[in-house]
């Protein structure tokens, strides 16, 4: 006679009740390779979020012209930012999620994940799910909330776990432009740099995006003209990337003690010819050149972790333009990356999102 076997259960029991934390960047190549740029950049710029426009033009566009062109050049850049720790926007994650992990004892499961390349999205989920955890904190790292990014984060992850028999009880963390000790971070980093040097101007560069995405965005339809109307930051244009952009900036100032007329909000690393969000970093830089501006000291706040977009766009390129234009004195603030003040940060966040059950 034939015996059934029952299975044991693949889920340790110990791990049961806990809340897994999802920390998600957006994601870097493997190495500095030409190759794995390129791989990189089509899974990232194929992504409807990113470059929003239909699929068979997208795809000529990134796999005929992008791609193909953009990832030699990208490749050098890379190389330069590259250290004997890999990407540092993955070796940061990396560190975070250990230090969260310690700062958040057993009670959750911290794993990073990247939404593109990897780790990936799917094993950090599929992870969890192992474990049997059916509370999720999912928490994108971008202070501002943008479609191409944190909107892109959360269709990813409800792309994966839409076949899953148990979906999980998952929440996301919108944005965090304003939470108090993000915004203390970046004024820490910023005192030590104006302790040391008596700054003219402040600028605050910020990632650009399309001025389309920033129309599609108004849920309203009505308020957003890319002008004034993000000077402020209400219920009526609360996702608007370009005021939320504007509010750090105010938050900043506000703690840094910077006078009206020392700062600019401007946007950085347009790709295409289409109009984005301005001013632009670079007119900006040439326009306070031009009116004998000396020293700058630049921020970053919608990066988290220093990569390509800071250390070598801002810190670098952006410092051999204003130096071009008659500048003597640029300074990039460095990002948050793995200060106690980021961690403190996240810990603040993922409390706010957990459920007491
Ligand atoms: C801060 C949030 C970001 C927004 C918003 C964003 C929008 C956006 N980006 C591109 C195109 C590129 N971005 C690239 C790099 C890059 N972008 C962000 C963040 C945001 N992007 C980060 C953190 C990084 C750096 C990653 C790293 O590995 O260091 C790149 C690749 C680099 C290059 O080739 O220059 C591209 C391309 C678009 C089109 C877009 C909005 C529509
Ligand atoms: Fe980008
Ligand atoms: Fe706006």
């Amino acid at each position: 006679m034939e015996t059934t076997v029952s299975k044991q259960p693949t889920v340790p029991r110990t791990q049961l009740g806990k809340t897994g934390v999802l920390l998600v960047n957006l994601g870097t190549p493997d190495s500095p390779s030409v190759p794995d740029v390129r791989k990189y950049l089509r899974e990232f710029l194929m992504d409807g979020r990113v470059i929003d426009i239909p699929f068979i033009p997208r795809f000529l566009l990134v796999n005929g012209i992008i791609a193909p062109f953009r990832a030699p050049k990208s490749a050098k850049v890379y190389k330069e930012v590259w250290t004997e720790n890999g990407s540092p926007l993955k070796y940061y994650g990396e560190v975070v999620e250990r230090e969260l992990q310690k700062t958040l004892g057993d009670a959750y499961v911290v794993k990073l994940a990247m939404r593109y390349q990897s780790p990936s999205l799917d094993a950090g989920l599929t992870a969890f799910q192992r474990l049997g955890l059916t509370d999720i904190i999912v928490i994108p790292f971008f202070p501002q909330y943008a479609s191409a990014t944190t909107g892109s984060v959360y269709e990813k992850v409800m792309d994966i776990v839409k076949s899953w028999q148990i979906i999980p009880r998952i929440e996301f963390v919108n944005s965090f432009l304003d939470h108090p000790k993000f915004i203390e971070g970046f004024v820490q980093l910023g005192r030590k740099h104006m302790a040391a040097y008596d700054y003219e101007h402040f600028i605050f560069s910020y990632h650009g995006l399309p001025e389309r995405q920033i129309r599609k965005g108004d849920i309203t339809g009505q308020v957003c003209r890319l002008g004034d109307c993000c000077s402020s930051l209400h219920a009526m244009n609360q996702y608007c990337y370009r005021a939320q952009c504007f509010e750090t900036t105010r938050r900043l100032v506000r703690d840094l003690g910077i006078p009206e007329g020392s700062y600019t909000t401007c946007f950085q690393s347009r790709l295409g010819n289409d109009p984005w969000i301005k001013p632009y970093t670079e007119d900006t830089i040439k326009e306070l050149a031009k009116k004998g501006v000396k020293s700058v000291l630049a921020f970053s706040p919608a990066f988290v972790a220093d990569c390509l977009e800071t250390t070598i766009e801002v810190g670098e390129e952006y410092k051999e333009l204003f130096e071009e234009h008659g500048g003597e004195h640029w300074q990039l603030v460095e990002s948050l990356n793995d200060s106690p003040i980021w961690i403190e940060t996240l810990a603040d966040l993922v409390k706010s999102k957990t459920v007491v059950s």
